[in-house]
């Protein structure tokens, strides 16, 4: 393991911010702290980084122990890269400068080898002498990126770095970032509060709530095998409909799922992404179905959302989220059938 922590306390004036909170992360994995706002992804960082002292609990970088308890190793000796949002280049150094400030020990030649080699990983090699304001957010951030990864750090620790870039330019830069990295086989961890930005860049998801993890695996698992209501629904918008418990299945107004370890008789939770709800034009053997509408239809490019409106036998209507495929045509109250893949819904205990 590059980075171990071990059932970490942090408060701030007596409130607990990190409860309890275990991580392990291993040579060249780039894991992405994911939650809410307030829930301690940046909190967790600075202990990592030696900014913060815990309450109790220990910090292990490869098989060194740099934090136990209240005893605290500075950040400057814990070999670790730092990229944030604000790219804090020096403005009165230049761009090779401002990479080889924090190359300390490298004799003259080996620190231009090095400022230059990871200038070139960056594609900022051309702009040596230039000086911070005179490039792009972009371009300051692939230096940011730059100066981080010249000492070879054992581990890099990203706080909401794209958060300042405007979107297409997001992309580009974090698509970017992620080669370097994966390039130089370096350890991450990055924190972010946006679920694609966390599924596009981990290799593990840790899903946070309230200073505790609430969830850790590969993006896929998070998204298809949620722990609770507020995982499912973290990672996007989601369908909440009842469903009551009948031979082993949960019985609702889209069909019925298998389930275990519920009682005969409980109503439950049945959480069904847009995605997986499944429309098709109703016929005549489908009387056994819900009547169900196509309230609006809005066209959203890859694909369309539709409001759906599914009657239950007292006639009082539920309404329903789906996503389609945008070539296909829906007709707003056109009648049609409802369903859904069962081994695609979740099912909890009613909140
Ligand atoms: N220095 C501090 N003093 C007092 N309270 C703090 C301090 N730093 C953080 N907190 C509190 O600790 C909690 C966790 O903050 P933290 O910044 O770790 O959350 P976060 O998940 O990173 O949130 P965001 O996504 O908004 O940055 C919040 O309630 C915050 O107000």
């Amino acid at each position: 393991m590059v980075l171990k922590l071990e059932d970490i306390r942090l408060s701030f004036d007596g409130f607990c911010v990190l409860d309890n909170l275990s991580l392990h992360v291993k040579a060249g994995e780039f894991v992405c702290l994911l939650g809410p706002s307030g829930c301690g992804k940046t909190s967790t960082l600075r202990v990592c980084a030696g900014l913060e002292s815990p309450l109790s609990g220990r910090v292990m970088l490869g098989d060194k122990i740099v934090t136990d308890g209240t005893k605290v190793l500075p950040p400057e000796k814990r070999h670790i890269g730092f990229l944030f949002q604000d790219f804090a280049l020096f403005p009165h150094l230049n761009i090779f400068q401002n990479v080889a400030f924090g190359l300390k020990g490298y004799s003259k030649p080996e620190t231009e080898r090095r400022v230059l080699e990871v200038l070139k990983q960056v594609r900022m090699d051309k702009y040596a002498h230039a000086l911070p304001h005179t490039l792009s957010g972009g371009q300051q951030q692939r230096v940011a990126l730059a100066r981080a990864l010249a000492p070879k750090p054992g581990i890099m620790l990203l706080d909401e770095p794209f958060s300042g870039l405007d979107s297409g330019l997001r992309a580009d830069i974090r698509d970017e970032t992620l080669h370097v990295l994966k390039s130089t086989n370096v350890a991450a961890v990055m924190v972010t509060h946006d679920p694609e930005e966390a599924m596009f860049m981990a290799d593990r998801i840790v899903l946070m709530k309230g200073g505790s993890i609430i969830q850790d695996g590969a993006p896929h698992e998070l998204y298809t095998n949620p722990i609770d209501h507020f995982a499912a629904s973290f990672f996007g918008e989601i369908n909440i409909i009842k469903g009551v418990i009948k031979e082993s299945t949960a019985q609702t107004i889209l069909g019925s799922v298998p389930v275990s370890g519920f009682n005969e008789g409980e109503i439950v939770d049945v959480l069904i992404r847009p995605e997986n709800v499944i429309v098709r034009p109703r016929n005549d053997v489908d009387q056994h179905f819900h009547t169900t509408k196509i309230e609006a239809a809005r066209y959203l490019g890859r694909d369309s959302l539709l409001h759906l409106c599914v009657e239950d036998e007292t006639g009082a209507c539920t309404h329903l989220h789906a996503r389609i495929d945008s070539q296909l045509k829906p007709i707003v109250d056109q009648n049609i059938v409802a369903t859904m893949d069962p081994a695609r819904a979740f099912v909890f205990r009613a909140c």
